[in-house]
């Protein structure tokens, strides 16, 4: 039976015997081959849904991490921003640890999913009448001068959880791909991934490293720029952050993997968020930028015949039920009598 991402990969993680493991049995998630995107990239591309994680996205990998030592360091309060799948995650953590958790969050700007799963797990719920770079630098200077913890991913216990999605692409293809295609809003996982690759190949359980190809929404592009955006605008909630917390080494990974950080619009999200629903993979829409930046590169010609792409799908699509129901893919819905004749009618 899978264990949780620390007990499974406890050799390079920083706990101890007596560390107090805190799990909802995160990780293991599935890696599909996607034939239909694969034909329309020219390239083989991979699906890792991280969406099918206990709270439904990459972040219960990080939280489960961070949330373990802050109880092994008696912690009993913990912080963070959100655009909403961290203040989910931290929510659900603190209840499995008997800790409470406050999660500061963007007004009207958190996927309805995400809402409902923080308000369920019970944690202290703060909208704040601006964005989540502004919230993040209100939590910070909290967590400095208040006895409670933050858990954003400048908490370098989130990046030694995130780092596992990376041991997990490798087992399961038994190599490194070329390409790690991911989307980036605080920079927190493509750090992680890439520091999850080094540490695979150092210990011999991977032979090479990939190329970290990390995108930006267009109106949220603030490294592609290389300048921080002070409203990001996206329809990809999940990454509207303006001023990554974890900029530098994204920058570095991106340089060091012979990679790149560019940027992809709405529309080719929203594209990428249907061509990824028919390989039955229902993502969130910030998943959908890495999918739609291997399109991207793949009409200008970056990739070769041989290239393994895998695509990181960071949030389960349920999360944002309302841009779904806008810009799905069936959405003309028919209503009818109920009687067969009526129902037979619509179909045929
Ligand atoms: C689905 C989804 N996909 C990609 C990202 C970007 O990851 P990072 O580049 O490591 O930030 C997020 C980030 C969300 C938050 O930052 C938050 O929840 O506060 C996300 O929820």
């Amino acid at each position: 039976m899978w264990r949780g991402i620390v007990e499974e990969y406890r050799e390079f993680m920083p706990v101890s015997d007596d560390t107090p493991i805190v799990t909802l049995f995160e990780g293991n998630t599935p890696l599909y081959k996607a034939n239909r995107l694969s034909n329309a990239a020219g390239v083989e591309v991979w699906l890792k849904y991280d969406g099918l994680n206990p709270t439904g996205s990459f972040k219960d990998r990080g939280m489960a991490m961070a949330v373990t030592k802050a109880k092994e360091e008696g912690a009993e309060v913990l912080i963070c921003a959100s655009t909403g799948n961290t203040s989910a995650a931290a929510a659900a953590y603190a209840a499995s640890a008997g800790m409470k958790a406050v999660v500061v969050i963007p007004h009207g700007k958190v996927a309805l999913g995400k809402l409902a799963q923080t308000i369920m797990y019970g944690a202290e719920i703060i909208e704040i009448e601006g964005n989540f770079d502004e919230a993040l630098a209100i939590v910070r200077q909290i967590a400095e001068s208040h006895p409670i913890k933050l858990v954003n991913s400048v908490n370098p216990y989130r990046i030694e959880g995130q780092k596992t999605g990376a041991f997990e692409v490798c087992d399961a293809l038994g190599e490194a791909p070329t390409h790690l295609a991911i989307p980036v809003g605080n920079a927190g996982n493509i750090t992680a991934y890439w520091k999850g690759f080094n540490e695979y190949r150092k210990n011999r359980r991977s032979g090479k490293l990939p190329k970290m190809i990390g995108f930006e929404a267009t109106g949220a592009a603030a490294i592609v720029r290389g300048k921080p955006i002070e409203n990001p605008e996206t329809i990809a909630t999940a990454i509207r952050i303006g001023n990554p917390a974890s900029w530098e080494p994204a920058v570095q990974a991106a340089k060091d993997s012979k990679g790149k950080i560019d940027h992809v619009g709405d529309d080719e999200i929203l594209e990428a968020y249907r061509m990824i629903a028919a390989e039955g993979v229902f993502c969130e829409p910030g998943s959908a930028a890495s999918v739609a930046g291997v399109l991207k590169l793949a009409k200008a010609g970056c990739f070769a015949n041989n290239d393994r792409v895998v695509c990181v799908l960071t949030g389960n699509g349920l999360k944002d039920p309302e841009t779904a129901m806008k810009h799905g893919v069936s959405i003309e819905t028919k209503v009818v009598a109920a009687k067969e004749e009526a129902v037979v009618k619509a179909i045929f």
